[in-house]
């Protein structure tokens, strides 16, 4: 079956989240959500929480930890929800708890309970592309990040920004300005060659 999920592009500083586990998926987990959205606002609880992610939440003053064992109250308040300790069991439990909150959530073992899945990532300054494998194979999705990251070239945020200005100068009503920009851009999908 195809991929059914749906993509959306979240204002991770807008809102709560959490994360459980402080081990190497709650460092991963956080490393890439930070490197993506650096004001982005966690707490992450775990029994032990790795050097790395100490060394992390010291970089950003919005990621609160808590060395301890997870409670219900640590949902309080929270929109999303990461949950990554290496406790089935203890991953299902909170999961449950999250699920009677409606918030939403990722749970690393366990794919089917998730409500959303993370993505890899490339950004080339305003540009953002985020690869799902329909969670068949994570490796893949990280080495077609890395392939794009080497061929989209860097200039593409400068166009992104010449679009922008070029955007704001056009008048007209919205059915104009579609035609126009996509007049002006159509020689960059061109198969023939320019003249
Ligand atoms: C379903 C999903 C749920 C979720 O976590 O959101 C999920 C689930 C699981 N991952 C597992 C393993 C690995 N995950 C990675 C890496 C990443 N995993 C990410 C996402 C996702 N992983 C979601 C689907 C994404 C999609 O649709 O494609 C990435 C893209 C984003 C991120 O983590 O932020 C990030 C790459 C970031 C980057 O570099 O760009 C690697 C490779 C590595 O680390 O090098 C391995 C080992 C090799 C392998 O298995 O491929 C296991 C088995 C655990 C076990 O066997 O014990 C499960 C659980 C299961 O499948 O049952
Ligand atoms: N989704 C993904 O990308 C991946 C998922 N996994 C899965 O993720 C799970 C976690 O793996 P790792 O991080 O490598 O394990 P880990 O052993 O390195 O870390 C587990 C963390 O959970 C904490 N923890 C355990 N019980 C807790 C509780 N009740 N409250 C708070 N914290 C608690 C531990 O203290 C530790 O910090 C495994 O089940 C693994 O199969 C593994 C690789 C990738």
């Amino acid at each position: 079956m195809a991929n059914e999920l749906y993509p959306i592009f979240l204002k991770v500083h807008q809102f709560e989240t959490l994360i459980v586990g402080g081990g190497e998926v709650g460092l991963e987990k956080l490393s890439f959500l930070l490197k993506s959205s650096p004001n982005a606002k966690v707490t992450l609880v775990g029994k032990t929480i790795k050097p790395e992610i100490k060394e992390l939440a010291q970089l950003h003053p919005q990621v609160t930890l808590f060395e301890r064992a997870y409670f219900s109250e640590d949902l309080t308040g929270i929109q999303m929800a990461i949950i990554a300790t290496e406790d089935h069991e203890t991953n299902k439990q909170i999961h449950a708890e999250a699920k009677a909150r409606e918030i939403l959530t990722n749970v690393a073992d366990t794919p089917d309970l998730c409500d959303f899945y993370l993505g890899s990532i490339v950004t080339k300054g305003d540009l953002k592309v985020a690869i799902s494998t329909n969670g068949k194979s994570p490796t893949i999705a990280k080495r077609l990040k890395e392939t794009l990251n080497e061929v989209l070239p860097d200039e593409i945020h400068e166009l992104l920004q010449h679009m922008r200005e070029i955007r704001d100068q056009l008048k007209g009503n919205f059915g104009y300005k579609v035609k126009k920009l996509n007049e002006l851009t159509s020689t960059l999908v061109s198969k023939e060659p320019e003249a």
